[in-house]
């Protein structure tokens, strides 16, 4: 860790529903989580004396603002669909919240994700820990994540490929 820089973590919540298209196992059903999002970042806290944030990497309650604009609000109680499933033009027709991501939607896609579109957001965003259930987890470090975006955004086309 560099001279005076101190790492912050911020713990989060969401409930989503998503389906497994070609998994061998259980997955393959539409089904939910209450996922656990640890948001961890990174730097010198802030030195001006008098400053509100005097003393803080980040203050937590901005951090919870801009991951609940980035995160939450897009995720929660929401299907997260790669577009494929055969459910998914049903679920959208039928008003329910439905979040189109076109990437497989594993716990690991999910947390690199997370991790770009926050640091997007000039957050000195170190990892993001993503719990898909209470035993299994994905962690990214922003720094392992190409410059260009992680490979299965760039891979698609669309939206996600600037
Ligand atoms: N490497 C990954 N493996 C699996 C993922 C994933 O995202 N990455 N996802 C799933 C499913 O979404 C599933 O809901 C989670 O599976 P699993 O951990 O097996 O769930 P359990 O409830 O059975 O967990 P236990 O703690 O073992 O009861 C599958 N694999
Ligand atoms: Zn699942």
């Amino acid at each position: 860790m560099a001279q005076n820089e101190v790492k912050v973590c911020k713990i989060f919540s969401f409930d989503s529903a998503h389906q497994l298209v070609n998994h061998k196992g259980k997955c393959a059903n539409v089904h939910g989580h209450t996922y656990k999002l640890e948001v961890n970042l990174k730097a010198e806290p802030i030195l001006s004396e008098g400053s509100t944030d005097e003393g803080f990497v980040i203050d937590f309650s901005d951090l919870k603002a801009i991951v609940k604009e980035e995160v939450i609000n897009e995720f929660d109680h929401a299907f997260i669909a790669q577009g494929n499933e055969p459910s998914y033009e049903t679920i959208k027709n039928s008003g329910s919240k439905v979040c189109l991501l076109g990437f497989r939607t594993t716990v690991e896609n999910m947390a690199t994700y997370i991790c770009w579109k926050l640091a997007k957001r000039n957050l000195p965003v170190h990892s993001v820990k993503l719990w898909e259930t209470p035993t299994g987890w994905a962690e990214v470090l922003y720094e392992d994540i190409p410059e260009k975006g992680p490979l299965f955004l760039t891979k698609m086309s669309g939206a996600f490929n600037e």
